[in-house]
């Protein structure tokens, strides 16, 4: 296992950064790598994001030094949403089938975490992410047909996109993980556009179904000072509470949002005008 640190950075001190330091700051490049669990553990919220990828062999999720804890969900709590192929997830003894594009929410308490692909042919990548939690909620596959899904923009300002809200408080009871994917219509572009800002939670954005040879550029920064961020396909990026976050592709493309903080209000974003931003 592979656990980077990522700091908190106010708006003053990121108006100094180049490209390179942006992209070390914020985008985690690699999350999946072969038989290996990557975690990048952010000062923002204490969120975690991270990338399991079993291939020839079932991986064990442990706690990283970062948590001084004596296993990975003492307190804490798991959100999953798999972008690979069919996987399993053992959580002490109980074992949940996960398909493309589904969630598994496993509540604080909880010590054996087991991940494994049902076939190595087609593996499962599981992208997850972690926040400290309070409160034992209950474990619960959710899909597509449990999801809160919302249609937003159009095919005229190139932003038409299915928003399919997976782990959040109208699903299902959470301490502060929010969870969701965001998929683009064939011929839209831009994701979360108008865009907002929450100054009460972080936000992480994983970029996936990017086709090959496109990329999305991803915008940050505060409304009225904003920096891009161009990405690939899989790599995910970390949104300040203070920072806009939205991408306008090459090509239409997936993303799976997750956020924690102050409230688990999903509608409460502080929108930007668009011809504010600057
Ligand atoms: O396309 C969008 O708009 C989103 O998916 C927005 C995210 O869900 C978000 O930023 C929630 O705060
Ligand atoms: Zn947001």
């Amino acid at each position: 296992m592979t656990a980077e640190t990522r700091y908190a950075s106010s708006p003053a001190e990121v108006l100094s950064w180049n490209t390179a330091q942006t992209r070390k700051e914020l985008l985690i490049e690699q999350l999946f790598i072969q038989d290996e669990i990557k975690l990048v553990y952010s000062h923002y919220d204490r969120f975690v994001t991270g990338g399991i990828f079993p291939v020839t062999r079932a991986l064990a999720l442990t706690p990283p030094d970062q948590f001084k804890a004596a296993y990975f969900l003492e307190r804490r709590e798991l959100g999953i949403i798999n972008v690979g192929g069919p996987g399993m997830v053992k959580v002490d003894g109980e074992t949940f089938e996960i398909g493309f594009k589904e969630a598994l929410y496993i509540g604080k308490g909880r010590k054996e975490l087991l991940f494994s692909s049902k076939d190595a042919a087609a593996p499962a990548k599981f992208y997850l992410n972690s926040t400290p939690a309070h409160h034992e909620y209950p474990n619960r596959l959710v899909t597509r047909k449990d999801a809160e899904i919302v249609t937003l923009g159009a095919m005229e300002t190139a932003n038409h996109r299915t928003i399919n809200k997976l782990l959040v408080s109208t699903v299902l009871p959470t301490c502060q993980l929010q969870m969701g994917m965001t998929e683009l219509k064939p011929g839209s572009v831009w994701n979360t556009m108008p865009a907002h800002t929450h100054d009460r939670r972080m936000e992480v954005y994983f970029y996936f179904e990017v086709p090959q040879g496109q990329s999305v550029c991803h915008f940050w920064g505060q409304p009225q000072e904003t920096r891009h961020i161009w990405m690939q396909n899989e790599q995910a990026v970390i949104s300040p509470p203070w920072s806009i976050h939205s991408g306008a592709g090459t090509s239409n493309y997936t993303f799976i949002w997750g956020m924690a903080g102050e409230n688990l209000d999903y509608g409460d974003m502080d929108v930007c005008a668009i011809p504010d931003l600057k």
